[in-house]
């Protein structure tokens, strides 16, 4: 299937149904008919944005980069945009405004790294504390 053709918006909002399901996405066109009986998140939240521009309830749920591998699969075209269309409902690159919570694994990390760091240094002390007793004797 050629990824390379362009759909309008009243192209995409034909295909509404099960069975012929097509969802906007950062301005690509998706067919998720193949994939709603399979999405972890149930066939219901893609039937409502079926036909329709999904990027904002795609990207708030934060889908993994698992989820957007299938997406991939499910390309079918690009939207070409006309005048009286919706706007574009993709967020600005980095943009945590539509409720995408940051991810805190960075900072936990720093804190493990932190808490490794101290335990080694006090096993070190410990250490030399022992051995200078030893030797004093
Ligand atoms: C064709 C587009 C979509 C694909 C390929 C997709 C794929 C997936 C995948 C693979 C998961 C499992 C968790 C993960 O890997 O992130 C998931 C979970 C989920 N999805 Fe989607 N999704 C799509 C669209 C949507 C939309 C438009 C919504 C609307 C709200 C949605 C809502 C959810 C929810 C709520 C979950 C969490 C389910 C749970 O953990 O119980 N998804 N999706």
């Amino acid at each position: 299937m050629s990824t390379d053709k362009e759909y309008t918006y009243s192209d995409v909002s034909e295909h509404t149904t099960k069975k012929d399901l097509f969802v906007v996405i950062h301005d690509k066109v998706y067919n998720a008919s193949t994939f709603v009986d399979e999405h972890p998140g149930g066939e219901e939240v893609l039937l409502d944005v079926g036909g329709q521009d999904a990027t904002e309830a795609f990207e708030d749920v934060g889908h993994s980069d698992e989820a957007r591998e299938i997406l991939n699969g499910l390309l079918v075209g690009g939207l070409k945009r006309q005048p009286g269309d919706p706007s574009p409902k993709t967020p600005a690159p980095g943009a945590t405004a539509t409720g995408t919570k940051p991810k805190a694994d960075a900072s936990a990390g720093v804190g493990l790294y932190a808490v490794i760091l101290v335990g080694g240094l006090l096993a070190f002390g410990a250490y030399q504390y022992i051995q200078s007793q030893g030797t004093s004797k």
